[in-house]
């Protein structure tokens, strides 16, 4: 499991309790194991619901009435004198981050039943979703029509609405920006109980302050998100490097080569150690350099990187939707915290099939202990900073965590009106770090809060599903809130919603 636990957890309850808390922070991974059965259910219902509802064709023809149902709680709401302010009524323990809402127990919460793909507008190039539709049903939808997203956020639960309303990067960002640069339209149910369609051109203001809003600003119904042509493989380049320089210095390259490449992203070992990965769609592949790493008994995907330290550069042809979600099975690196013996090939082969476990579950079912444990004892943050910080950010991350593998995922960051105005385009980089710090003293506020003001002293972004120590005015002078002020104050929601900060804070998670 994790690390040691602390004094607290090994003295709290007694006797039976304290054994069973033993078990369960030890050994979580047998819970884990009777968990996988119940994460295939899981998949398999929610499967046969997108069957059942692709083969009656209902999806599109039910989502007006479907909206309706927003805009008639968002009124009953008014009716009953608004005095909570509302959020959405997905329940913590469904969502892609370790947080818990608090809020979700006191608002008053919008059920919003939107799950469903509604429709694929080739000659525009758009598919039209609603907000609870995840990237595994959409990459399962559109690559074998021969489409797919510009980039594909892992892991495959996370959500259109969370993406938009939060934020997704990924490995083709350098080209295609952030997950709200490739959103074309957006459907929203605002406080008036109104519903809208917001695009670039109908409406600037809100077009460019839904993203990094968290709903606060409305509920959103539907999005259209423009797509690309898929190719069959991606032709991937494992690069080794040997120092942070080198690493800076090969991303920089890669996404400035003229001809571009689709796919860059590097995976640091140590701070002198990693490798750098670019990619291109590629219709064909060379049979004998086929890997086909979405095979239940494949190693996991960090691990196979980290293998070209040891043997140097090479390439390999990965079919498109393996490589979209290679991180999903292995959870980045963070499976290994929870089924330590996962990697090994007898696991693999018996019980791969069963793996992940539901992210969701697995929030469920952590106890207070589990809890406890990940807070004190690990880290789960992305920092957004400029790519020209990249060496100082990861010495810093270094210093204070010393945790690795470190993921640095480059990309473009328009100079547009709303939260992350940037004065003018730029190349950043997102570092994420997941896991247990190496480094003595860790201590989750104040390191986090170092690490925050280094973001900040570097221009850089929090993101926001991982916790923020940040104080209101840290946050406010973080994230740009001119046009969002202003979009509150013409849609009047200061009854109706919260503040950004508000929701995200660490006040508002248990
Ligand atoms: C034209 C068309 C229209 C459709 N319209 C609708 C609609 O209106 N509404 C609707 O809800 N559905 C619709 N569907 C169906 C839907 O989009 C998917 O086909 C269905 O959701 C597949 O579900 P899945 O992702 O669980 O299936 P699977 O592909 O079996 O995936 C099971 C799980 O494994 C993951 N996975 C699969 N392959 C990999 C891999 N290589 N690496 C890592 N993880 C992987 C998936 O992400 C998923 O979590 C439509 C499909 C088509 C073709
Ligand atoms: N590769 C990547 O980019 C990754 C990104 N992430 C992060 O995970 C999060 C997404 O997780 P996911 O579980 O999908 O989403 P969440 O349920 O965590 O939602 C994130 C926020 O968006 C709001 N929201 C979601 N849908 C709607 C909607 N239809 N209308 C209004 N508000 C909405 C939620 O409001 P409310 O609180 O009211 O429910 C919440 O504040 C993002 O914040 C993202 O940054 C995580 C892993 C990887
Ligand atoms: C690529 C980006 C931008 C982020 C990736 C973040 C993920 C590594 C985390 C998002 C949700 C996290 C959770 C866990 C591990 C790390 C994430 C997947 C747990 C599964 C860890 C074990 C706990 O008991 C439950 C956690 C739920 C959230």
């Amino acid at each position: 499991m994790v690390t040691k636990p602390t004094q607290r957890e090994e003295g709290s309850g007694g006797g039976l309790d304290a054994l069973l808390e033993h078990v369960l922070i030890h050994y979580r991974w047998v819970f884990v194991i009777l968990l996988l059965p119940v994460s295939v259910v899981y998949d398999a219902l929610l499967f046969a619901r997108s069957w059942l509802v692709f083969q009656l064709s209902s999806a599109p023809h039910k989502h007006a009435s479907k909206v309706a149902a927003v805009a008639e709680q968002v009124r009953r709401w008014r009716a009953e004198g608004g005095r909570e302010p509302m959020c959405t009524a997905r329940p913590g323990w469904q969502t892609m981050s370790f947080r818990h809402a608090k809020y979700k127990k006191t608002m008053f919460t919008v059920n919003l039943n939107l799950v469903d793909i509604l429709e694929l507008d080739a000659e525009k190039r758009t598919v039209r979703v609603e907000p609870l539709v995840t990237m595994g049903q959409l990459t399962a939808m559109l690559d074998p029509l021969g489409w797919t997203l510009p980039f594909v956020p892992e892991l495959d639960d996370l959500t259109v609405g969370g993406l938009v309303m939060g934020t997704g990067v990924e490995t083709s960002s350098h080209k295609y920006g952030l997950f709200q640069h490739i959103c074309v339209a957006y459907e929203l149910a605002l406080a008036d109980g109104s519903i809208v369609q917001v695009t670039k051109e109908s409406d600037p203001d809100l077009f460019y302050a839904v993203p990094w809003s968290y709903g606060t600003l409305g509920f959103l119904t539907a999005v259209e998100i423009q797509i690309v042509p898929a190719l069959r493989f991606v032709k991937l380049q494992y690069e080794p490097v040997r120092s942070l320089d080198e690493a800076a210095s090969v991303i920089k390259r890669q996404i400035g080569l003229p001809e571009g490449n689709e796919f860059v992203e590097a995976l640091m070992f140590s701070k002198d150690e990693g490798v750098v990965m670019t990619g291109n769609m590629v219709s064909c592949a060379d049979r004998g350099k086929l890997n086909e790493i979405g095979r239940s008994y494949k190693p996991w995907f960090f691990e196979h990187v980290r293998s070209f330290l040891t043997t140097g550069p090479a390439v390999e042809y990965i079919p498109l939707r393996d490589y979209q979600h290679r991180h999903s099975r292995s959870l980045f690196w963070e499976i290994k915290e929870i089924i330590p013996f996962g990697n090994n090939p007898v696991f693999r082969y018996l019980f791969g099939w069963m793996t992940p476990p539901k992210v969701s579950l697995l929030k469920l079912t952590q106890t207070k202990a589990v809890k406890t444990l990940y807070e004190n004892n690990h880290i789960i943050q992305d920092m957004l900073v400029p790519i020209d910080t990249l060496k100082d950010a990861v010495l810093f991350f270094d210093k204070e965590v010393e945790v690795y593998p470190l993921w640095l995922c480059p990309f473009r960051l328009p100079s547009e009106p709303g939260m992350l105005r940037v004065p003018a385009d730029a190349m950043y980089i997102d570092i994420g770090v997941y896991g247990v710090p190496k480094r003595p003293g860790f201590d989750p506020k104040q390191t986090t809060r170092r690490i925050e003001a280094f973001v900040a002293k570097a221009k850089g972004f929090q993101m926001l599903y991982a916790d923020t120590y940040t104080t209101k005015e840290e946050f406010r002078s973080m994230f740009d809130h001119t046009l969002y002020d202003k979009m509150r104050a013409r849609l009047k929601c200061d009854r109706a919603f919260p503040e950004v900060y508000d929701k995200v804070c660490r006040k508002a998670r248990e």
